[in-house]
Order: C-alpha cells, then structure tokens, then sequence
C-alpha cells in the first residue's frame, strides 16, 4: 500500500544521507592504507570497512522488511533491489573479518613485492658476480614495466617474467583459495551459485556467457592475424624460440601479461619511414609532466561542454609514485560519497602509455561527477563495462594522428594510407591484442568460483586457457606451485575482468555514435569529436543516468533506439583497414596456432 511506500521513499531519503557519510569515512581510510601502506593504515581501514559492513547488515534487515517489489516507483523498486543484496556483509563477524584481513594482505603483498635485478654473467668469469651484492629492489612500476618494455635480451626478460612471476603469485596462493571459499560463502548467502554467478548479475543478461563467446568468436579472425603477423615479426627478432605455427612466448609481447603488444610498435611498424605514432619522445622533449598530462585529457572533457575536475582534484589526488612510502601502484579513480572529493591514485610515467591511461583514469572521473545528483545506489556505471570505456573513447579521439598533430605532439603527415596503416596498427597492438586476455581471465576465475577448475589445477587451466585464447605459453615450465593468475592485480585484489572486455567492445560502439553527433564524415577511424559540444551532450546524458536505469534502455537512447546489445560492427568497421592489409601480408602464414581450439596442452 502506498504508506508503505511513502515510507519507503522516506527510508531511502535517510540511508543516501547516513551511508553517504559512511561511504566517506570507508574511502578516506582505503586511500590511506592505498597511498601509504603500513600496518596502522591497514588496521585503521579494516576497523573502518567493519563498521561499514554492520551498518550495510541493519540496512539490509530494515530495507528486506518492506514489500518493494510490488511498489508502484520503478526507481524506489530498482534501489531497494540494489540493497536487497548484502554482499560480504552477510558472513558471520569472524569470517567477514577473515576475508577482509586476506584482501588487505593480498594486495599488500601484491604491492610491495620486489625482485632481483638481472645479472649478465659473464662468460669468462672467474667467480659469478656474487648475489649478495645485488639489491633485490625493482618493483613493477616501474621498473619491471620498463624492462618488459625496452629489453631485447630474451634471457633478461625470461629472468624478470619469472620472477615476477614466482615472487607474486607463490605467496598469494594459499590466501586466494581461502578468499575464495568465503567469497562463495557470501555469495550463497545472497542467493547466488557463487562468486562468478554474483559478479555476471552486474550484467543482468540471461545468457550472458553465450553472448560474450559470440563476441569473441566475431573478433577472433582479427586476433589471429595481428597475432600471425607480430609471430612473424618476432620470429625474425628472436629466432626459433618463436615457433611460426605455435603459440608466441609470453615474456617477448613488450608486457609482463602479454595483454597489451604497444610496447612493440618501434620494432614491428608496418611502414617505419614513416613518423612514429609512439609519442613518448615529444611529451618528454616537451617537458610534459603527470600533472600536464591530466591537465590534457581534463581539458578534451572540458571541450566537449562536460565537466573540468574540482580543483581539490590536483591537490588529494596522487598522480606520482612517492619515494618515501610504499604504495598501490595500479592505477585507480575515487569517488569518496560525498558529491565533490574525486581522486586519481597512478604512479605515472611521462609515456604515451600512461598518458593513455590518465585518459582512462578521468574517464571515471566524469561518470562519478556526471551521476553525482543520483542516489548512492545509481552511482555506478549502466554496467561496469561503461564506466570502463568512457576514458577510452576520449582516447579514441585524443590518439588520431590528427589530433596528435593538433596539440603539437605529432609532426604534420600529409594524408598518407601507410601512416593510417601505422596508426591502425598502434592502436591493434592495444585495443585487438587485449581482447581474448580480457575474455580469458574471468573465464578462469568463474570456473574456479564454480568449482569447474579444482585448486589443485589452476595453474594448468589458467595456461591452458592463454593458449586457446590469447595464443602464448610461458617462457619457462610452470607447476601448481606457481600461481600465475596471481601476479595480475586484478586477482589478488578481487577486481572483477571481463568489465575490460565488455568495454573495449562497448568503446567503439560508443565511439562511432558520437562521432556521428559530432558530425563527422569519412572513417571512423579517422574521427576526433574533440570541442563537439553535440558529442559532449549526448555523452553526458548517458553519464548521468548511473545506473539508474538497465544498460540496454541507455545503448537504446545513445542509439536512438537502433540497438540495445554490445555489437561488435564498431570495432570491426573501425579496423577493416588493417585487416585487409594484415590478411595480405599473412598469406603465407598459417594463422592460428596449435591447441587454440581444443585448449588441451600438446
Ligand atoms: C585493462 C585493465 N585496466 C585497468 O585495470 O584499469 C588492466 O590494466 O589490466
Ligand atoms: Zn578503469
């Protein structure tokens, strides 16, 4: 009856108000403990995401009392479904404290692991270079990031994979399975089969898991002739250990996780006498600083009519690695509840990597300031995949040869089908290269949720899926005492994947409707909306909805009602190009490779 309602609408006026403030107190103490990692910033956070939870517990018991579900309000009825789930709160005090302990010390370890330097023996040597003299510092950011990227010596980057490797996933091993257990536990006590049943629920699709195959089985010919022909191309660099009809070695991709191949554009570009589309070189000569470089993509979101970051941004945020304290390196953007503190934590590279990545960060930036007038429970994304995209699509624009020529950080190319190849091809090397790493590492993680992979095989069946999907093999012979899931963040810190995949489909989609707004004509990928105030307005409409209504009806109002799925004739129509020349130049290759479609080891 509609008291009931009345006094539902009250009930929720109420808890945006008190969780609002909670949220806050939560955010404030995870970024200390994520800027400054020491046991005090640990203990405080964790007391703190405690008192979180017991308050999420009496919301949930207040909230399950009323009879939303027959409510009139589809707003009143879609919140009180978001606090109908109580998520880890649900586990009885000591095991909520267990999980929440095992995820700080997860990431913990994650973050602060250092490795050894690699040492060239020399071949005459007397003695070996003692190891004792070494200092077993480099961390991942960013020192391994920039041997994975720079080193030609296939023994330096096998040596630093493998540590890498070891040195992170070993230690994670045991806490993961027993994070996994009570993560399950959670999740049946909110009604789900387990942990990966809980996380698709974000996509509210029946048959999620047959959509996302369809996905991948549409861009899998793209995949397999980049993959053919950088197989080719490091065959030639590094000889037989890169076998021409199988898999590619993990370590040789210019990425600890072979999920980005950008590092390799000087070495394997198309047409090389033609000007490099890799604009690291400039933002340094051009004296570009982290701070610079958010300035920048603050700016394209400015341009297009949207919003500039508060000016408390560039002072709370931390845009560089500090050297006094250990931190959480990998990049992330906070919204802290209360509708005017946002923040961006990345140990940032002057790189066009991290430049590309501070796009993605302020990304996230504009969705919490463009939904900040929605209850707490609408401010997230239509589905994770949008809130993952937004940056990207920016990016999309800022990364033309055009625009690159606009700022002043390419030189003029005349309009020249070997530099469209070139730049094509930069933008394969991340956008393409990602997306089976991006499909497979949930794949992984649901079957281990579901008990589909048993512990004591999921380092096979995290190899065995790189090899159907993404085509690599370890450098080295790996064990179940290796835990190589593991030494990728997402993993220890329980950040859920396949959003990534989603929206690298997602971005081109949004991409190529916008670009209509803006008015463009002529190849998608050829299209910059930067200053469309058109653009900027349609975007934004969408940013405000949060997710306050199911990410179908918002690709139906970007669409203006053509589609309501993710389509993946975006992405496809903006590399037909490529393709094309890729499948001229593959004609000798035999593209694919063994075990990619029966994912058994041979
Ligand atoms: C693609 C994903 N991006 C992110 O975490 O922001 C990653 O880095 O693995
Ligand atoms: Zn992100």
């Amino acid at each position: 009856n509609n008291t009931d309602e009345k006094e539902a609408l009250n009930f929720l006026l109420a808890y945006d108000r008190e969780a609002s403030a909670m949220c806050n107190n939560v955010m404030n103490t995870q970024w200390d403990f994520n800027t400054n990692i020491t046991e005090s910033t640990k203990q405080r956070m964790l007391e703190t995401q405690l008192e979180y939870a017991k308050f999420q517990k009496d919301v949930w018991a207040t909230a399950t009392t009323f009879k939303w579900k027959t409510f009139r309000d589809p707003s009143i009825r879609r919140q009180f479904k978001v606090l109908s789930v109580l998520g880890r709160a649900a586990l009885p005090e000591e095991k909520l404290k267990e999980i929440q302990q095992l995820l700080a010390d997860m990431r913990d370890i994650y973050s602060r692991n250092r490795v050894c330097p690699y040492v060239k023996q020399p071949k005459n040597a007397s003695l070996p270079i003692r190891m004792e003299s070494v200092k077993c510092n480099l961390a991942l950011d960013p020192d391994l990031t920039r041997i994975m990227a720079k080193s030609k010596d296939d023994n330096e980057l096998t040596y630093m994979w493998q540590q890498w490797h070891d040195e992170t996933g070993r230690p994670l091993r045991s806490k993961f399975m027993r994070y996994v257990e009570l993560s399950n536990e959670a999740a049946r006590l909110n009604g789900f089969k387990d942990t990966g049943d809980q996380w698709r629920a974000s996509y509210d699709i029946e048959d999620f898991n047959s959509e996302l195959d369809e996905l991948w089985m549409g861009l899998r010919p793209l995949y397999q002739q980049l993959h053919a022909y950088v197989r080719r191309r490091l065959h030639h660099q590094h000889g037989k250990i890169v076998p021409l009809d199988g898999p590619i070695p993990a370590h040789l991709l210019g990425n600890m996780w072979a999920q980005s191949w950008s590092n390799l554009y000087d070495t394997t570009v198309p047409f090389p006498n033609k000007n490099s589309m890799d604009v690291t070189l400039s933002l340094k000569r051009q004296g570009y600083d982290p701070v610079r470089m958010f300035q920048l993509a603050d700016q394209f979101f400015v341009s297009l009519g949207m919003k500039s970051v508060p000016d408390s941004f560039w002072t709370a945020s931390m845009l560089e690695k500090p050297l006094d304290r250990e931190v959480v390196c990998h990049a992330s953007a906070w919204d802290f509840c209360n509708g005017r503190d946002f923040r961006i934590k990345q140990c940032t590279e002057v790189t066009m990597e991290d430049l590309t990545t501070a796009h993605h960060e302020l990304g996230h930036i504009q969705y919490y300031m463009q939904y900040v007038n929605q209850p707490l429970a609408f401010r997230e994304g239509a589905n994770p995949g949008f809130h993952e995209a937004i940056g990207d699509v920016v990016a999309l624009s800022v990364s033309t040869p055009k625009h690159m020529q606009k700022i002043g950080l390419l030189d003029k190319a005349a309009d020249d089908p070997e530099v469209d190849i070139n730049y094509l091809y930069s933008m394969a090397l991340d956008k393409i290269a990602f997306l089976p790493f991006g499909f497979l590492l949930d794949q992984w993680r649901w079957k281990v949720f579901s008990g589909e992979i048993p512990f004591d095989q999921m380092n096979k069946a995290w190899w065995d899926l790189r090899l159907r999907y993404q085509g690599v093999a370890p450098p080295v012979n790996r064990s179940e005492h290796d835990f190589d899931a593991g030494a990728k963040y997402h993993v220890p810190a329980n950040t859920p994947y396949i959003r990534y995949f989603v929206s690298f489909v997602l971005q081109f989609q949004l991409h190529k409707v916008l670009c209509e707004a803006s008015g463009h004509v002529g190849p998608l990928h050829k299209c910059d909306i930067y200053q469309s105030r058109e653009a900027g307005k349609l975007l934004a409409e969408l940013l405000k909805l949060g997710s306050s209504k199911p990410w179908p009806d918002a690709i139906r109002i970007l669409t203006r009602g053509r589609t309501s799925r993710m389509d993946p004739g975006a992405i496809m129509e903006y590399f037909q190009p490529l393709m094309e020349w890729l499948q001229k130049q593959n004609t000798e290759e035999k593209a694919g490779w063994r075990g990619m479609n029966s994912g058994i080891t041979i």
